[in-house]
This record gives structure tokens, sequence and C-alpha cells, in this order.
């Protein structure tokens, strides 16, 4: 692995080291290596079928590693003793791809799972207000707690799934494809909530992503996965000074370039507006004051 800055002195709360990852005969990993930074933002890409999902799922213990070391949080995955491991799964929190919510919960209700598992001490009504707490830390209103899943718009959807994965106060947040399927502005609101989260909770996040936006708006970092490895990880900037044939084409391609233009030249909406409101939360508070059927348009779905 090329790790293009590595003047870094600081802890890496996830280390892959020589990870070999197979399905049968198919092999997706082979001799990956990967330090994730304290308190970044680290954003994974690769093309379809690369295998980012599956170490998401290596790293947080729901995919046996064919060969390698994962450790998390000091510990060793697979050697932690069945105590260590529930602590250590307590620890992170996950947003799969497409919410993964329980269909016959509540959203309150779902957000209560983990609390329910993990601190099975917690009164009723403790549990109840922590978890709209939770919800309303994800953006949503207070009364998204009483809603099914089925009657949420999928930006609501995702901030209900993130409110799960917050249940526990994480150190570590699992995000997969947070912004697939959100139209423009859901999308970009997403990306303001992840940045203003793991600033205000001081988390680490693992962020696997197809959306270049997102990558330029809130990644610290990027990993990128080819030829069954992380082949580099470092900002855009140093990634764009390798002469890899993937790297150029995805960040130098044209969604690429429209990517970094819309960066450093924000839309005209924005342009118009007066200087004390283009903060970053701009586009969140928008969606919020959008109906659901706003920002339930799909640009695409994972
Ligand atoms: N449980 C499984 N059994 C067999 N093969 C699997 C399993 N899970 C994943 N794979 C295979 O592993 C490979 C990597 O899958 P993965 O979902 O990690 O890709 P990805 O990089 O996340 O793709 P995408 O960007 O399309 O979501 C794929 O070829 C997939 O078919």
């Amino acid at each position: 692995m090329t790790d293009l800055s590595d003047d870094y002195q600081g802890e890496y709360p996830i280390l892959v080291e020589g990870l070999r990852s197979a399905f049968g005969e198919h092999v997706i990993h082979e001799d990956l290596d990967l330090k994730v930074r304290k308190g970044e933002i680290l954003g994974v890409v690769g093309g379809s079928g690369t295998g980012k999902s599956v170490l998401m799922r290596s790293i947080i213990g729901l995919q046996q590693p064919a060969e390698g070391s994962i450790t998390v949080l000091g510990h060793k995955m697979g050697e932690a003793t069945e105590d260590e491991d529930i602590d250590l799964r307590s620890r992170w929190g996950v947003l799969f791809q497409g919410g993964a919510l329980f269909s016959t919960l509540t959203v309150g209700e779902n957000v209560e799972v983990p609390l329910k598992q993990f601190f099975p001490e917690i009164t009723d009504s403790l549990r109840a207000e922590i978890a709209r707490f939770k919800v309303r830390l994800s953006g949503l209103p207070e009364n998204a707690a009483f809603k099914f899943p089925s009657e949420l718009s999928g930006g609501m959807k995702k901030r209900a799934g993130l409110a799960r994965a917050l249940a526990l106060d994480p150190e570590l947040l699992f995000l997969d494809e947070p912004t697939a399927g959100l139209d423009p502005i859901g999308a970009a609101a997403f990306d303001s909530l992840t940045r203003e989260l793991k600033e205000t909770l001081g988390l680490t996040v693992f962020l696997i992503t197809h959306d270049l936006d997102t990558l330029y708006a809130i990644c610290d970092r990027v990993a990128v996965l080819a030829d069954k490895k992380v082949i580099a990880v470092g900002t855009i900037p140093e990634l764009l000074a390798l002469d890899h044939p993937w790297i150029q084409e995805y960040f130098n391609g044209p969604r690429g370039r429209a990517a970094l233009a819309a960066k450093d030249d924000p839309p005209m909406s924005e342009q118009a507006l007066p200087e004390h409101m283009k903060s970053e939360h701009g586009a969140a508070e928008a969606v919020q004051a959008s109906s659901p059927s706003d920002t339930d348009s799909k640009k695409s779905e994972a």
C-alpha cells in the first residue's frame, strides 16, 4: 500500500494487515493493508465488486478473514474474549447500505435495539429518551421516532439508520454508501451532518462511497481499492499526483472534474445568499425545511 503522507504519529483505531478474503476460489482481497487514523473521515473508493463492503464487514467481525490480522481499538479481531468482544462491538456504529431498519419497529424502537442488547439494565423510559435524543441528533424531527420506516423518505431513512448507529455513543462510525439514493441536496445535507457529528462527537469515520462530491466535501483522506489491495491512501491532491490509471480516470474524469469545480465554485443559489447564510449547514437546513417528497427522489440506488 502507498501511504502518501506517512509522517502521522497518532493512533490508528483500525489497523488491517495482510488481509486475505475469499469466498471459495473467489479471492477478494490479497495482502491488503490499511491504517485508519483517529479522528479522520476516511473515504473508501474502488470499482464495483472490489470488496469495499467485504472489507468493512471484515473489520467489524461479520466476515472471517482467510489470512491476516485486523486490530480495532487495540483489540485483535477474533482473539478477544467474549466480554471484550461485546465491549468492542458497543464502541462502533454501522450504517449499512439501505439503512437495514427493522420494518416492523418504529424509528425510536429501531434505535432502542442496540441499547437493549448492550445495556439491558437501562429502564424503558430512559432508553426511549436516549432514542429520541439520537433521532434529533441525526437531524430528524422528534416525532419521527414514532414513525415506521415505510412512512419515511429515503433521506429520512438514512438519518434513522444513522440515529441507530449513534445509539451507543460510538467511537467509530462505519457508513456504507450513505448518500446513495439521495438527491444532491439531501446528499449534501447528509455530508454536512456527517462532518458535524464527526467534529462534535470526536468520531473516526470509515466511509464507503461512490459519491465524488462526498469525497471532496468531507473526507480527510481517501483509500483506493483496486487489484485486491488498498493501492494508495492520501488526500485527493496526493492521490491525483499518482500515475495510476484508475485513480486518474476516477478523479480526473468528467464527473471528478465536475465535483472539484463544484467544491471550488459553490452553486449559483448559494452564491446569491447573503454572507451569513453561506454556512456548510445551509443545505441541511434547506433539506429539513423541505417536505419528505422533495428529498426522496432517487439519484441512484446502491
Ligand atoms: N456472502 C458472499 N458470498 C459470496 N460472494 C460474496 C459475498 N459477499 C460479497 N461477495 C463478493 O465479493 C465481491 C466484493 O463484494 P463487495 O460487496 O464488497 O463489493 P463492493 O466493492 O462493496 O461493491 P459495490 O461498490 O458494488 O457495492 C463481489 O464479487 C461479491 O459478489
